[in-house]
């Protein structure tokens, strides 16, 4: 009964609006008037105008009332009003058509590979970089300086010899993670049975093991559900003394040790960046690392912290925030303007918000990222069954085809590549997956209010009509760029041919590897801007990246363009 309302909701939002056949016109009608988070963390739609949702509001998140159609006799469109709208449907056969006669060659969709130690050796770091890897994540829960200095430095000598291809470096903050203590062998728990979690160190018994978080026993109460790994096991909080928090197993299994810990609907009272935490991205700043993936990042506050702290160590390091904690879900609108990017961590957030809300959040996110101009990635078990298997399901086909039509900038494989058993497949599962998506995407969708975010800047309006200019003329854009600014500008508003970005500064060419549709290139500028033009074409042509006589567009805007003419913004089409 109740799909049949939910069907009957979408055909009558199509029915009465042809442009809501759109994904987003779909969400836009489908989507409820009060805010997500007010769904996540059960607050009154009154609460929720203060919240992220309101704040969005600019342009796309704009909510119209939910209107309940009632499924009666009457309520059926007549035959013919059926048909006409069955015949606006596109055929299989005839979209197949469109999408072949203009193949994507470029993947846009970056991919993320977690460094482990399936993959930590030369030869690997050159297979999986060869196989498509864009970034490479260092995951500091795992390893130690020594080892991750080890893969730094191979990705670095990779990308020193490498012609046409670079590796953006991201370094992933452990954060403050809840995990239970070292146990002498796995401990295996049925449903039913007692479970005693405890603050004091070194206990690691058939029944009881300890927490690593003197909070822990403040922080859970009574009712509350503890989930181990992200819902591997989980336990229900029976009662707690001053330092222990006895426990029913629910789900149960093997307790390992070292496992993740997370309270259902609660985020720990740690502060975001630890001690451990700053000597790591201390770590990073020593090694000009490209971004920073910030852990259980709950307000901007932290985001503010860290940008100072980078900026008074003089170091050029973008930060991504990483979307895990239920607290940061109020925030979310401040936190990603403070970031230069957003992760969307399905593990955690799974874990400490009902998982059902995690595709929810993972498509608001990606839209308030894109309509802010800020890089998104998706992560989290994406191929997760290729860490034993060489084929993935087709639910995770499914889900990279999901987040590429959502219009993520990358996204990430963890355990696939780090500890798994086929890292290189499931790379190439990534790569042909994501271009076979976007080759279905014909225009891509540009969010409404993007333009909001750089209101009255001229490179965005440049940027906005170089992307429909090129669209409609079916070529690809040529921006030269010393800080990223255009190339970076251009990629929101995802382009359908590739942005090959030209950058005199080897560190702009690494960072632009994450962002979606941009082919970063390094070469020197000449003082003779025409000069410069001509090498960059050659070096396209060279690599088989554009052929003689097709057109390209190029874009020049930005505070320091090549061609110092009086007119500093311009768009030019040109032939190869
Ligand atoms: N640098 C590393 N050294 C050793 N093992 C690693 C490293 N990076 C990742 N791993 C292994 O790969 C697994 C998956 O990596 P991922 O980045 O998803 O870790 P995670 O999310 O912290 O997972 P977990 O909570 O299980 O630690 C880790 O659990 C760990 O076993
Ligand atoms: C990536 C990560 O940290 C998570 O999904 O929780």
């Amino acid at each position: 009964m109740a799909q049949a309302a939910a069907t009957r909701l979408i055909h009558a939002a199509v029915a009465a609006n042809p442009a809501s056949g759109s994904p987003q016109g779909r969400a836009d009608k489908l989507r409820p008037s009060y805010g997500f988070e007010a769904k996540v963390l059960g607050q009154t739609e009154k609460k929720s105008r203060r919240g992220v949702s309101t704040q969005a509001t600019a342009g796309r998140f704009v909510r119209s009332e939910l209107q309940v159609i009632p499924v009666s006799p009457e309520d059926v469109p007549k035959a013919e009003e059926k048909n006409q709208y069955l015949q606006g449907i596109p055929q299989l056969g005839g979209t197949s058509a469109a999408i072949w006669s203009k193949p994507t060659v470029r993947r846009k969709t970056k991919i993320v590979c977690t460094i482990g130690p399936s993959t930590d050796t030369r030869e690997m770091i050159w297979k999986l970089a060869e196989a498509g890897m864009n970034v490479a994540r260092l995951n500091m829960s795992h390893g130690d300086h020594a080892s991750h200095q080890k893969v730094i430095d191979l990705v670095k000598e990779y990308n020193a010899q490498s012609k046409d291809n670079v590796i953006a470096i991201m370094l992933d903050t452990k954060g403050p993670e809840v995990r239970s203590g070292d146990l002498p062998q796995p401990i295996t728990l049925a449903p039913g049975e007692e479970f005693t979690f405890t603050i004091q160190r070194g206990v690691g018994t058939a029944d009881c093991v300890s927490v690593n978080y003197d909070d822990f026993v403040n922080d859970v109460e009574a009712g509350d559900m503890l989930l181990v790994d992200g819902g591997m096991m989980s336990f229900l909080v029976k009662s707690k003394t001053k330092d222990s928090v006895k426990c029913e197993v629910v789900d149960g299994g093997e307790l390992k040790s070292r496992r993740h810990l997370n309270v259902r609907g609660k985020s720990a009272t740690l502060p975001s960046i630890t001690e451990k935490d700053w000597d790591d991205i201390k770590f990073g700043v020593d090694n000009k690392v490209d971004f920073y993936a910030v852990s259980f990042v709950k307000d901007a506050a932290v985001v503010h912290e860290l940008k100072n702290y980078l900026k008074d160590a003089g170091a050029d390091i973008h930060v991504i925030v990483k979307i895990e904690s239920a607290d940061s879900i109020p925030n979310l609108h401040s936190i990603i303007t403070a970031s230069d990017g957003a992760m969307v961590a399905r593990g955690d957030l799974g874990a400490e918000l009902p998982i059902e809300e995690v595709p929810i959040l993972q498509e608001e996110i990606i839209m308030l990222c894109r309509s802010m101009g800020k890089a998104v990635i998706v992560a989290t078990n994406m191929l997760e069954s290729m860490i034993v298997h060489p084929t993935p399901t087709r639910a995770e086909v499914s889900d990279i085809a999901i987040a590429v039509r959502e219009g993520a900038d990358a996204v990430m494989l963890s355990g696939e590549t780090a500890h798994g058993k086929f890292p290189l497949k499931a790379v190439k599962v990534m790569h042909t997956v994501s271009l076979r998506t976007e080759a279905t995407i014909v225009v891509p969708q540009i969010p409404t209010n993007l333009g909001e975010a750089f209101k009255n800047h001229m490179s965005e309006m440049f940027a906005f009509h170089a992307t429909k200019m090129s669209n409609n003329l079916g070529t690809s854009i040529v921006v030269f760029t010393r800080t990223g600014f255009m190339a970076i500008l251009l990629s929101h508003y995802r382009p359908s041919g590739t942005i090959f970005a030209f950058t005199n500064e080897k560190r702009i060419q690494q960072r632009l590897a994450l962002y979606q549709g941009v082919c970063p290139i390094h070469m020197e500028f000449s003082a003779d801007a025409e000069e410069t033009f001509t090498v960059a074409l050659d070096l396209l042509q060279k690599h088989g990246l554009v052929k003689e006589g097709e057109q390209i567009a190029v874009v020049q805007s930005g505070k320091q363009p090549i061609w110092r003419s009086e007119s500093r913004h311009n768009i030019q089409l040109r032939k190869v």
